[in-house]
């Protein structure tokens, strides 16, 4: 995925200034920058997902077509399907009422149109694939019956559900405890591997960053101020703003 020059306005006001990023296979692309700089909006509008009254120019583009220009419902086949998402607090991407086997054949069975053993056997498959501990058990449980931990990898499990080649996790791992953190970055890096997914890793978090990101993009007031290969820009960044953010961390 290609996003080219992204400029979004929101009300007369520029949220995004021409913003410039690429997604390859197999790499995670880290957005770093602080609160309001843009990172989310960024990451929704790959997604298709901008907020209401929202204008965009420039270019995202994917398998050969800008999904800026896409009519709602071929974006609504794009989303889930080809991109997918993962957020920060799986508590609320999750549905307390529905079994955790339940929210992802729904969804496999509404992209991919495939039958209820099919999707039933995907779907444990998935789960190992997140390692949940006992598929085939986890399949019929609640959302509440399971860690914060456990749900995010269930979220996890969800969003690749129709095989995604892009997945854009915004703040994957800060709603979480510490202790389960590290675990959630390496499922990441070693889905990103061996799926050859496209990750965009929104995060504030410099630490999460350096953990899993191949390439980092910095940004600051709708700008991404620099742009590099993860040990240049975390070691010896160009930039006085990626500096003053490292100099930060504690
Ligand atoms: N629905 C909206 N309507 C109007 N402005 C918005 C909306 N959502 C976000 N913004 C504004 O867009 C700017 C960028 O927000 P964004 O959420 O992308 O930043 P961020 O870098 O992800 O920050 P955070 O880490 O706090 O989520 C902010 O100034 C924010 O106030």
């Amino acid at each position: 995925m290609k996003i080219t020059d992204l400029e979004v306005d929101i009300r007369g006001r520029q949220i995004l200034k021409g913003v410039s990023v690429e997604l390859a296979e197999g790499r995670v692309h880290g957005l770093a920058g602080e609160s309001g700089s843009g990172k989310t909006m960024t990451g929704l509008a790959a997604l298709g997902l901008l907020p209401h009254g929202a204008t965009a120019t420039g270019a995202i583009e994917h398998n050969g077509r800008n999904l800026l220009g896409l009519p709602a419902k071929e974006l609504n086949k794009v989303r889930g399907g080809e991109v997918a998402m993962v957020f920060q607090d799986p508590a609320t991407s999750l549905h307390p009422m529905l079994t955790v086997g339940r929210q992802i054949t729904e969804h496999m069975r509404h992209h991919l149109g495939i039958g209820k053993a099919e999707a039933r056997s995907r779907a444990e498959e998935l789960l190992g694939k997140v390692r949940i501990p006992g598929a085939a058990e986890a399949f019929g449980r609640y959302p509440h019956q399971f860690s914060g931990g456990m749900r995010q990898r269930i979220a996890i499990a969800i969003a690749l559900a129709c095989s995604p080649q892009v997945l854009i996790a915004d703040e994957p791992t800060t709603a979480l405890d510490v202790t389960v953190q590290a675990g959630i970055l390496r499922l990441l890096r070693s889905l990103c591997d061996e799926l050859g997914l496209a990750v965009l890793l929104v995060t504030h978090d410099l630490g999460v960053m350096s953990a899993v990101a191949d390439e980092v993009s910095v940004m600051k007031d709708g700008l991404i101020v620099e742009s590099g290969p993860r040990a240049h820009v975390l070691r010896t960044p160009d930039h006085p703003y990626t500096r003053s953010l490292l100099e930060a961390l504690p």
